[in-house]
């Protein structure tokens, strides 16, 4: 399979396998239409048993009639067996077919982007792929035996009483047409209520992966409030899908009764007037009773159904099989991650001033970057707007040229990080806590990342990386370290600083600055000393003019809010150096709680 191969659609992967098996699905129509030979005769033979038989004094000639009848049972049930037999030489190779298919399509996906375990994937599509054959298996007997089953019934009273088969047709057609209009109802909401389904699982999903970071923040009840909600809409659909269920079930149950009603109803001017002998009207009414309504029912309700739930999971098995995208927000890994914003729009409340009026910027791979600006200006909406944490008013924010808005979430999470002011550490050892977001980090990277921004010290004191390390018992600028080594360690190939180092001093922060320019990667600062502009290779000033781009010399030169900030900085931090910075200055601030 090849990206220029056209993606089949769910039909269109099962045809090809019919195709191939036209001679089982011949055998199998030909053993179930011989299956609905006692339909087919029933209603004659108890007509003849009736007419020429028991009402005319001969009971050996009603009896015949009814033994007849007997043994075209008996054949029409061995028929049936003959087609159950074909029906495995047609979903044998379909499962076959199916699970080759979309293995190989959603492994080659699992492979180009990381996105999923294999196992995870495999296992999924295995599932569906069973599901599918369980329902075409019980859709084709169905389907075929019903189908054949209300046209013998149809031919039965059409040949034997046509008159009935007249009178019915108004009321079929009439109940036929309620139940296409219910159908169509049902079919929305069906569709609804799986997608319901799906968010309630994604949301529990994501819950449960993220129960540490849920415990850590002591954001239980808020987690648990989004599955309820979650959980309360999934109920309404379902209960949707439900209420027209039972409404078409009843519509059906009319329409298919009413055939029969009439019949009873007519009958005294059906006999009286010679139009049907009474063994004509019974024989009519066994069409009726054991053909057409069970038929009925069976097509709207299992037919219809199983058809509608085959067509939902083969389109999604269409999707997992199909080879991959460009877009990761389908399965493809993306390889340019420069990020954009193209005339963006966004405030807080409708009525609220815009804190981003039509702003546009593109910051390249690899850059780094600090934004400064007056307190309040919107430097961390800025942030939370370019990581796609906000959504924009107007405008398009993008990374490697694809709006945010369609990469998959957890792709984008993993691939930009952000670091707000607040960090947190949970209970676990040191190694647990730093390899948080890099389970597979290995001991010589896990001693680089410690290096490179200086933790040293606070792992020998906890005992090394196997150590314990409690929350409480290390300061903001500790935790702070904690979290920086996290993201420093993990794939994150855009790093966001917001204020993430407010709590460490000036030598400390340089380190962790200088040790996220050296990693490969994006790194955008929000800038806590004026320092950390000093250092970047591009200042991006905020104020009420919008976005300014420079480095530190050439907005000293062109913008007067950052003369003024810089001003204000040296006034406060005067007789201090700028890079106020001294190994001996190399402690967090030890700010404990
Ligand atoms: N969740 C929110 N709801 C409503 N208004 C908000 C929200 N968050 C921020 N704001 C407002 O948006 C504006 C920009 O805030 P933002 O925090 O982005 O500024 P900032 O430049 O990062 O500030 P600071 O330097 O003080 O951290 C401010 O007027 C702020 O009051």
């Amino acid at each position: 399979m090849t990206a220029e191969e056209p993606q089949p659609s769910g039909v269109g992967l099962v045809l090809p396998v019919l195709r191939a098996e036209r001679r089982a699905l011949g055998l199998l129509l030909m053993w179930s239409l011989l299956g609905v030979t006692p339909v087919l005769l029933s209603g004659r033979l108890i007509a003849f048993a009736m007419d020429r038989g028991f009402l005319a004094g001969s009971g050996a000639i009603g009896l015949g009639a009814l033994i007849g009848y007997g043994l075209a049972m008996v054949l029409g049930t061995l028929a049936n067996r003959q087609a159950v037999s074909h029906m495995a030489a047609i979903v044998e190779p379909l499962r076959d077919h199916l699970l080759r298919w979309s293995v190989r399509g959603g492994l080659h996906g699992v492979v180009r982007s990381g996105q999923d375990s294999s196992t995870g994937a495999v296992s999924r599509i295995t599932t569906q792929v069973e599901k599918v054959r369980q329902i075409l298996s019980g859709l084709l007997l169905s389907a075929s035996s019903v189908g054949f089953t209300l046209v013998a019934a149809l031919i039965g009273v059409l040949t034997l009483a046509p008159v009935v088969g007249l009178l019915m047709v108004p009321v079929l057609a009439a109940a036929g047409l309620a139940v296409a209009g219910l159908s169509r109802v049902w079919k929305r909401r069906y569709e609804r209520s799986l997608a319901a389904e799906e968010e309630l699982g994604a949301c529990a999903d994501e819950v449960l992966n993220g129960l540490r970071d849920v415990l850590a923040c002591d954001a239980r009840e808020r987690a648990f409030e989004g599955v309820e909600r979650v959980s309360r809409a999934d109920a309404r659909a379902s209960a949707a899908v439900g209420d027209v269920g039972g409404l078409r079930a009843g519509v059906v149950g009319l329409g298919a009764r009413a055939p029969l009603v009439l019949l009873l109803v007519l009958a005294p001017w059906l006999v009286s007037s010679g139009q049907l002998t009474p063994g004509e009207l019974l024989g009519a009414a066994t069409y009726l009773v054991s053909g057409l309504e069970p038929a009925l029912r069976t097509l709207v309700q299992t037919v219809g159904n199983m058809g509608l739930e085959l067509g939902t999971v083969l389109g999604r098995l269409a999707r997992y099989g199909a080879i991959p995208d460009r877009s990761p927000g389908g399965s493809m890994a993306l390889d340019r991650f420069e990020l954009e914003l193209a005339q963006v729009t966004f405030r807080y409340g409708p009525h609220s001033r815009p804190v981003l009026n039509r702003a546009d910027l593109r910051i390249e791979h690899g850059e780094h970057v600090v934004i400064v600006g007056p307190s309040g200006i919107g430097k961390s909406t800025l942030v939370s707007v370019l990581t796609g944490l906000e959504p924009v008013e107007s405008g398009e924010v993008r990374l490697g040229g694809l709006p945010l808005t369609s990469l998959r979430e957890p792709w984008l999470r993993s691939t930009v990080a952000l670091i707000p002011q607040q960090t947190y550490v949970f209970a676990g050892t040191v190694r647990e806590n730093l390899c948080y977001l890099a389970p597979d980090a290995t001991d010589d990277e896990l001693a680089q990342t410690v290096l490179a921004l200086g933790l040293d010290e606070l792992v020998s004191v906890h005992g090394g990386l196997d150590g314990e390390l409690t929350s409480g018992a290390l300061s903001e600028g500790e935790r702070q370290l904690v979290a920086l080594a996290r993201v420093h360690l993990s794939p994150a190939r855009i790093v966001v600083l917001d204020e993430a180092t407010c709590h460490l001093d000036a030598y400390a922060e340089a380190r962790a600055e200088r040790a996220f320019a050296r990693r490969p990667g994006t790194l955008i600062v929000i800038a806590h000393r004026i320092s950390s502009a000093q250092r970047s290779q591009r200042v991006l000033m905020l104020d009420e003019n919008g976005l300014q781009s420079g480095t530190h010399g050439t907005l000293l030169r062109r913008s007067s809010t950052y003369a003024n900030l810089v001003g204000a900085w040296n006034r406060q931090h005067r007789g201090r150096p700028s890079s106020g910075i001294t190994p001996a200055a190399n402690s967090v601030r030890r700010t404990r709680r």
